[in-house]
């Protein structure tokens, strides 16, 4: 991978701590958010991407490349597959059960990704520092060990739930997340 210092982690990073709320091992993910392009059932065109996380700390999903997601004609979209990237680190880092958004992502493009083709996505966390969070991911073609098409680093940064709420939709954030209060 071609990775950035900004998506490396830094001497004295942390691994990550998941938290007793989030799946174990061999648990499903389920969707954050019912209209989220990445991984909601209610999106018309999303992704739909559903993972599981094999030992609690990073995740897996299949990804099968669609008619809607060309670029070329026949070939997968690169920022296509850049969403799913995003979709499944962000997946990943939400096993600790802290909200973070994504800062930079960075992916690397090695195969042609036809369309018809499943991605086999893996994604984890290398390192904490601070509210920086740092992560890789991976797709892999045909199967879990199959060669590698694309990678990805990521700096995702931990925020407050308020950021959702102030530079997002308020409404649609509690009815989905109904431990979210406002001035708790
Ligand atoms: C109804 C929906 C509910 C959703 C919420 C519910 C639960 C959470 C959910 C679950 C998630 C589950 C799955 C998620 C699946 C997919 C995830 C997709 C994720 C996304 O798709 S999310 C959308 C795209 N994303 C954004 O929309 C972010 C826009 N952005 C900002 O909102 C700000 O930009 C922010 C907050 C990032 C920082 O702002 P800020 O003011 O808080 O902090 P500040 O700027 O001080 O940065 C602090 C330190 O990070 C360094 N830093 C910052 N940015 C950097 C960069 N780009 N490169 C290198 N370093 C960077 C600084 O250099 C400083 O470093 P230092 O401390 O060392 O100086």
């Amino acid at each position: 991978m071609t990775r950035s210092t900004l998506t490396t982690p830094p001497p004295g990073a942390e691994p990550p701590k998941t938290h007793p709320d989030g799946p174990s091992a061999g648990g499903s993910l389920g969707s954050h958010f019912s209209r989220c392009f990445g991984c909601g059932d209610d999106h018309p065109t999303g992704l739909h991407i559903a993972a599981v996380t094999p030992d609690g700390a990073s995740v897996e999903a299949a990804f099968t490349v669609g008619e809607s997601h060309q670029g070329a004609p026949g070939l997968a979209h690169g920022g296509v597959l850049a969403s799913a990237m995003d979709e499944v680190i962000g997946m990943s880092i939400w096993l600790l059960r802290k909200p973070y958004v994504t800062a930079r992502l960075e992916t690397d493009y090695l195969l042609p990704v036809p369309v018809g083709t499943t991605l086999h996505l893996r994604a984890w966390c290398t390192g904490i520092a601070g509210r920086k969070a740092y992560l890789e991911a991976e797709g892999r073609v045909g199967a879990p060990g199959g060669p590698v098409a694309v990678r990805a680093a990521a700096l995702f940064i931990e925020v407050d739930m308020t950021h959702f709420a102030e530079h997002g939709d308020l409404a649609a954030l509690q009815a989905e997340h109904q431990d979210y209060e406002v001035n708790p």
